[in-house]
C-alpha cells in the first residue's frame, strides 16, 4: 500500500466551516492528506464575526494531543488559534518532544471582520514560546506588525519583516501574507537557506476571504507531511489557496469562505459557484 500522510492541527473551531479546524481539515482532504485535529477553544463564530469563545481546559488539551501521538503519529503539525498563555506552554512541551515533525505556525490574532481571536497582553507569549519552534510561521501583515513591533506598508517592509521574523524570532522560516494589502496578493518568504522569495498571484476581486490564512497554512502542512521541501510546499500552498480564493463562496452575510475544492474547477466557465 502506498504511505498514507498524515497532518495534525491544532487549532479552534468555526462552526461555519470557513476558518479554523474544519478548513484545516478540508485543506487536508482535497490534498489528499489524512486530517487530524486537537481542539483548543471552541468558537462560536460565522461570516460575520466571533460572538463567543469556550476554552478547552488544559488537561483536555494535553489527552487529545497524546491520545493522537500515541495512536496516529502526525508526518506534520500546524497550529492555529492558541488563545490563552498556558496553552502555548503546553504546546511548546509537546512540540519541542516531537521535533523531527515539520511544525507550521500560524500565529491566529484575530478573525477577518477584526474580531480578536488572542488577547493583545497574550502575544508577547506566542512569540517566545511557539514562533522559535516553527519549521515556518505564517503572519498576515498586522500578525507580522505585531511579532516584531514595526509598521508594514509595502513589500519591502514585508521583506524586512521576513528578515526580522527568522533572524530575531528563531523560526526556520516565515511567509509573510500580504493578503491586506493592495494590488497584487503578493506574499515574502524567507529563510537563511534560500532567502528572500515573493509568492505573487492575482488578487480576486472579492470579499469571501474568510480562512485564506488557515488553508494557506493547513496547505503548507499538508504539502510538507508528503515531503515536499519548504519552499516548494509554499508554492504549491499558494496555487492551492488562490484557486480556492478564485471560486470563493458566497454563502453568509458576512466575509464568504474560501472554495477547498476550488483547485478542481479550474479551467471551467465561471466563479463563486454556487448560492
Ligand atoms: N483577494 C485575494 N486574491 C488572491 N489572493 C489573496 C486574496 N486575499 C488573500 N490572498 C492570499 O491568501 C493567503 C492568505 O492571506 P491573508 O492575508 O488573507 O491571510 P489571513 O489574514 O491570515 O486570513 P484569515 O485571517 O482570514 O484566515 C495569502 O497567500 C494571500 O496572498
Ligand atoms: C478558529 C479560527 N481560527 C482562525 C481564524 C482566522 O481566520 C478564525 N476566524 N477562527
Amino acid at each position: 500500500m502506498s504511505t498514507i500522510y498524515r497532518a495534525l492541527t491544532i487549532a479552534g473551531t468555526d462552526p461555519t466551516g470557513g476558518a479554523g479546524i474544519q478548513a484545516d481539515l478540508k485543506t487536508f482532504q482535497e490534498l489528499e492528506v489524512y486530517g487530524m485535529s486537537v481542539i483548543t477553544s471552541l468558537v462560536a463564530q460565522n461570516t460575520t464575526g466571533v460572538r463567543a469563545i469556550h476554552h478547552v481546559p488544559l488537561e483536555f488539551i494535553d489527552q487529545q494531543f497524546q491520545a493522537v501521538v500515541d495512536d496516529i503519529y502526525p508526518s506534520a503539525i500546524k497550529t492555529g488559534m492558541i488563545a490563552l498563555p498556558e496553552m502555548m506552554e503546553l504546546l511548546q512541551q509537546q512540540l519541542n518532544s516531537h521535533k523531527n515533525v515539520p511544525y507550521v505556525c500560524d500565529p491566529v490574532m484575530m478573525a477577518k471582520n477584526g474580531d480578536p481571536l488572542l488577547e493583545k497582553h497574550v502575544r508577547a507569549k506566542l512569540r517566545e514560546t511557539l514562533v522559535p519552534l516553527a519549521t515556518i510561521v505564517t503572519p498576515n501583515i498586522a500578525e507580522a506588525e505585531d511579532l516584531i513591533d514595526m509598521q508594514i506598508d509595502d513589500i519591502d517592509d514585508m521583506e524586512k519583516a521576513a528578515i526580522r521574523i527568522v533572524k530575531e524570532l528563531g523560526a526556520q522560516s516565515v511567509v509573510v501574507k500580504g493578503g491586506s494589502l493592495t494590488g497584487d496578493a503578493v506574499d515574502v518568504f524567507y529563510s537563511r537557506e534560500t532567502g528572500l522569495f515573493k509568492l505573487d498571484a492575482p488578487r480576486t476581486d472579492t470579499k469571501h476571504t474568510h480562512g485564506t490564512g488557515c488553508t494557506f497554512s493547513a496547505a503548507i502542512c499538508a504539502q510538507l507531511a508528503k515531503g515536499i521541501a519548504l519552499l516548494d510546499a509554499v508554492q504549491k500552498a499558494k496555487a492551492f489557496t488562490a484557486d480556492a480564493i478564485t471560486w470563493s463562496l458566497q454563502i453568509g452575510n458576512g466575509y464568504g469562505p474560501t472554495n477547498h475544492w476550488g483547485h478542481r474547477l479550474n479551467g471551467l466557465p465561471g466563479k463563486n459557484v454556487n448560492q
